[in-house]
């Protein structure tokens, strides 16, 4: 069980990245971030892939590295389109609990503030509204544990998913 990794989906700024690396101490774990690894193995960044490329190519980029991806016993955080790809999800899923970091629109629109400068992956006319709606669907399929993580602070989602993984006795020894 210790070998398995714990991989956060959900929109952006839902906390995958700031709460992926609190968890991954509090359990003693490794941490991967996709999006580094995305960026690393392009040599772009995300935005830079939206803009030359458009968004589908920053969704099939992002698929290929998870699919790639071989770690164990990590906190895998994942950007916000990994859901796009089935295979993808499939792979995660194999050697690892997802976990599903919900958090309501508002609360996505506080946190992103202008989210014209993050590569969200989206149709340039769609709006968040609709991403949203669009996403929940994929993350809701996909999640095995689903959080609330609109609390005050990184700190207590990390609690909180914790505490759902030891409910489900998923959580790893810590030594
Ligand atoms: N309770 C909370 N949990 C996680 N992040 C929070 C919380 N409250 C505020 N934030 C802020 O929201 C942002 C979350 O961004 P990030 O971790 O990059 O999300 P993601 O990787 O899901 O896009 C950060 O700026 C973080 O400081
Ligand atoms: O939701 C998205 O479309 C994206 C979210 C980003 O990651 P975060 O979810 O970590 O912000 C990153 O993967 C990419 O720019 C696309
Ligand atoms: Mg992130």
């Amino acid at each position: 069980m210790s070998s398995k990794n714990i991989v956060l989906i959900g929109m952006p700024g839902c906390g995958k990245s700031t709460v992926g690396v609190l968890l991954a101490k509090r359990l003693g774990l490794g941490f991967t971030d996709t999006d580094l690894l995305i960026q690393q193995q392009v040599g772009r960044t995300l935005q830079t892939i939206v803009d030359d490329e458009g968004y589908q190519a920053l969704r099939r980029v992002e698929g290929q590295v998870l699919l790639g991806l071989a770690v164990h016993g990590h906190v895998i955080s994942t950007g916000g389109s990994a859901v796009y790809s089935e295979a993808a999800m499939a792979h995660l899923a194999e050697n690892g609990v997802v976990v599903f970091l919900d958090i309501p629109l508002e609360e996505v629109k506080r946190r992103i503030g202008d989210h014209s400068l993050r590569g969200i992956s989206r149709h340039p006319e769609q709006s968040l509204e609709d991403l949203f709606q669009e996403r929940l669907q994929l993350y809701r399929r996909y999640g095995q544990l689903v959080i609330r993580a609109d609390l005050p602070t990184p700190d207590q989602v990390c609690d909180a998913v914790v505490a759902e993984l030891v409910r489900h006795d998923l959580a790893p020894a810590v030594h």
